[in-house]
């Protein structure tokens, strides 16, 4: 199988080359893998042509040794999906199995795929496992794609714009943070960049009407039942009627497919890998103050005390995904005990529509991998999971 060997040098804490170097590149000549090409990427998007290129000089089936983050992955799969291939390639994209290398800030997909020891994520070992499992010709696993596209008022007459996203896609406080935490990116090349992005945008609210649509293969839309610690059909959703629809306002909108966790430790969708879903499906995490007791109007002062609970949730997803089981009790704060409503909204569907108020800026912005859009005025974000078929696609060596 043609082998490429692709990585970002400024990904992460920018070692990647050298991990390269005295790492991946010795153990794949001692295990005898021949290396068609060996490139560094030099500019945002790079990774994608280069894909694209060695997809179209090589035939059959590709393998991909990536050392990048989520956001060189996506590229890579968005470039290829968009590419007008041509010789033989032509209307027949070929099935492209990545061994990754985690060298990003995040690593959510390998972190997912790879629970880290507790000691960390540095761990030379930790980090080869994928590449070990390509030498030992071990298992594959296809990757779902959300696919989001982004449409226009229809009286603007455009095409819609679709995003692919491989890891997340999400609008409210994650996609607020990701916007500014880019702009942090040199002076904080770690993690912590998110934190300090996450105070800025805590008391923030956003409005839009949301539609929650079923999986292809599923009657309805599920959605978590804390007492049973199981899916069950969400009540608004049956076979007559399987669309449901929600208010805002929202203060967290968050959808996840092929991940458990965004960082190592930040576990938000824990029930994709607990109860892992049967076809493709978005796992959607949702926070409405609407439903604590203690909330019955949006105002500056609800909107600061209700930080207080946004933290609570975010911290227990830290704590190996517990937010999913916290509830409310009858004064409103919050409890993993009881029967009171749930804190989140934990969702099973097949997609999800999004249409952000006007007049409220900030739920015009989309995350997707970690890369922002924002949704036109009057315009609306649709999202789908979606499997490609048996003979095309993306694996990733597990
Ligand atoms: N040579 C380059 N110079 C500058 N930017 C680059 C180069 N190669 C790739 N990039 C950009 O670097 C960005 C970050 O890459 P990547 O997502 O892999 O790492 P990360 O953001 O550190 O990790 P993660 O996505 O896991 O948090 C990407 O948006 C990509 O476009």
């Amino acid at each position: 199988m043609p082998l490429l060997v692709l990585y970002n040098p400024v990904s992460g804490d920018s070692t990647a080359k050298a991990f390269f170097d005295e790492h991946v590149l010795p153990l794949l000549k001692t295990s005898g893998k021949v290396v068609d090409q060996v490139v560094a990427t030099e500019h945002p998007n790079h990774a994608g042509k280069i894909l694209v290129d060695f997809v179209e000089q090589h035939e059959g089936e590709i393998a991909v040794v990536l050392g990048s983050g989520d956001g060189t992955l996506n590229e890579c799969i968005t470039t290829l999906s968009s590419a007008q291939l041509t010789g033989a390639r032509a209307g027949a994209p070929p099935k492209v199995v990545f061994v990754l290398v985690p060298s990003g800030t995040a690593n959510a997909l390998y972190s997912t795929l790879f629970p880290p020891p507790a000691e960390g994520t540095a761990d030379v070992t930790y980090r080869l496992q994928s590449v070990k499992s390509f030498l030992a010709g071990a298992k594959t696993r296809p990757l779902t794609l959300a696919i989001t596209t982004l449409s226009s008022p229809p009286s603007a007459r455009k095409r819609p714009q679709a995003r692919i996203s491989a890891v997340v896609v999400s609008t409210c406080l994650h996609a607020s943070i990701l916007k500014d935490s880019e702009a942090l990116r040199q002076e904080m090349p770690g993690l912590e960049r998110f934190k300090v992005a996450a105070e800025k945008n805590g008391n923030k609210w956003y409005n839009s009407w949301v539609k929650l649509l079923p999986a292809p293969g599923a009657e309805v839309v599920q959605i978590y039942d804390p007492t049973t610690q199981a899916f069950i059909d969400h009540p608004e959703s049956d076979s007559e009627d399987p669309i449901v629809d929600m208010d805002g306002p929202f203060a967290y909108f968050l959808a996840t497919v092929n991940v458990d966790r965004l960082e190592p430790a930040f576990m938000i969708s824990p029930l994709s890998s607990r109860l892992p879903p049967t076809e493709a499906a978005c796992d959607l995490v949702i926070i409405r103050p609407f439903r604590s007791p203690a909330v019955s109007s949006d105002t500056a002062a609800t909107r600061e005390a209700f930080t207080a609970i946004s933290w609570k949730v975010l911290g227990a997803a830290y704590r190996n995904g517990s937010h999913v089981d916290l509830r409310y009790d009858a004064k409103g704060e919050v409890t993993s005990e009881g029967d009171g409503p749930s804190v989140v909204e934990y969702i099973r569907c097949g997609g999800w529509e999004w249409v952000p108020v006007d007049e409220d800026e900030n739920a015009h912005f989309l995350c997707t991998d970690g890369a922002i859009s924002t949704i036109e005025k009057e315009g609306r974000a649709v999202c789908s999971a979606a499997m490609p078929s048996a003979d095309a696609g993306f694996l990733v060596h597990i």
